[in-house]
């Protein structure tokens, strides 16, 4: 009973789980989480332990990554997160080396790096944030298992998955990918207040390119479920074309910045919210007809899309893999927008080469 309630919760806020086997209920999997102490991965791994990334049936074996000088907020994330009492969580492993923590990894969730600071860019951090990636991606390469699914959430996330996937040749690049998923959802509630309609009756509002200001949030190919249960296009229902094209898409693109303008840190429990988004889709399937916002390594030149970046795609997902959505229709509008995020992703990666 108590199961169906779950369930049922669970369902309430727009996620979907399938029934697992009593197989794959005893067999937990492996879930590394780096930076678990910070601000991003303390919440992120209780959301993991109630369920929220892998569904209610899943059990998990939680491998948290820390540097050494956070060995204390660790110990005491340990002891809180036993005390959860949670039964999805089979086995809690705390370390502070990298190859211990992503042994055997069937998921990692790649948080742990520095964060911006009012003023600063994301891309301002590659400098010190590169050098953490390139040995993590090492380590991945040697220790994780060749299946292992990548989500890196620390900034400039793009980039540092391209670095990620550059040094663990031996896990196949699809399998790296960079969290746009908080823009996602920070677009769908932006226009979930302007129609005054719920979150969940919009769908298929995507994120191209960086998390970064140059994203490009695109309404072009969304939908919301209008009064009469009749599917309308967004920009048929909001008729404003002024708003779409300009406002709205600037408080996406800032909104990070304007949450640390705010609380002089950047956004904490959202992100965590949103990787669980992100890997939940991932692990367990996109629902039908709806697309979702990954950022994985572009190739064939979708979209003219430069191949060898890590570029945000709207994506379905089955049967643990992404593909990125064929034959949209793309305008002029969006052609130029694509192309600024692009031309910024490829002046990451050559910074990256030179550090
Ligand atoms: N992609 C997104 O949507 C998104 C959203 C929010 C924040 N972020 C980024 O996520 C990152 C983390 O943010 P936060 O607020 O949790 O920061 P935080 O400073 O609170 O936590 C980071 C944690 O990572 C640990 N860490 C640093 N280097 C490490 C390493 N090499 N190995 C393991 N752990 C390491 C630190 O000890 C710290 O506990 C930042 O780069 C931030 O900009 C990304
Ligand atoms: O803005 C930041 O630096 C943090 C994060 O990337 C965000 O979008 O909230």
């Amino acid at each position: 009973m108590d199961d169906i309630k779950a369930i049922q919760k669970l369902k309430s806020l727009g996620r979907h789980f399938p029934q697992a086997s009593k197989e794959e209920e005893n067999k937990p999997i492996r879930v590394a989480v780096t930076g678990a102490a910070g601000q991003i991965g303390s919440v992120l791994c209780f959301f993991i332990a109630q369920g929220r990334m892998f569904g209610p049936y899943q059990k998990v074996i939680l491998q948290l990554l820390e540097l050494p000088a956070a060995e204390g907020p660790l110990k005491g994330l340990c002891l809180e997160l036993q005390d959860g009492a949670y039964p999805l969580l089979a086995e809690i492993r705390p370390s502070t080396n990298a190859e211990e923590a992503f042994k055997d990894a069937d998921v990692a969730v790649l948080v742990g790096a520095k964060p911006r600071g009012p003023g600063m860019e994301r891309k301002d951090l590659l400098n010190e944030n590169a050098k953490i990636f390139k040995v993590q991606g090492e380590a991945l390469d040697k220790v994780a298992k060749k299946t292992v699914k990548v989500c890196v959430v620390g900034n400039p996330a793009n980039t540092n998955a391209l670095i990620a996937s550059h040094y663990a040749p031996s896990i196949p690049k699809k399998n790296f990918s960079a969290l746009t998923r908080l823009d996602q959802n920070r677009a769908l509630s932006q226009l979930s207040d302007k129609l005054k309609t719920r979150v969940e009756d919009i769908k298929n509002v995507v994120i191209w390119g960086n998390h970064s200001l140059t994203q490009y949030p695109d309404v072009n190919h969304g939908e919301v479920i209008g009064a009469d249960g009749k599917r309308i296009k967004i920009r048929q229902a909001v008729n404003d074309d002024n708003y779409l094209n300009d406002a709205f898409i600037s408080r996406v693109q800032k909104r990070g910045g304007e949450i640390i303008s705010v609380m002089k840190k950047s956004s904490a429990a959202s992100a965590a919210s949103a990787a669980c988004d992100h890997v939940h889709d991932w692990w367990v399937g996109t629902k039908p007809g709806e697309f979702v916002s990954m950022a994985v390594i572009s190739d064939n030149n979708k979209y003219g899309v430069a191949n060898g970046i890590i570029y945000s795609f709207p994506v379905v997902c089955k049967n643990g893999e992404w593909q990125v959505v064929n034959g949209l229709n793309i305008d002029e509008f969006s052609k130029k927008k694509f192309k600024a995020t692009e031309d910024e992703l490829l002046e990451e990666r050559k910074m990256a080469l030179n550090i």
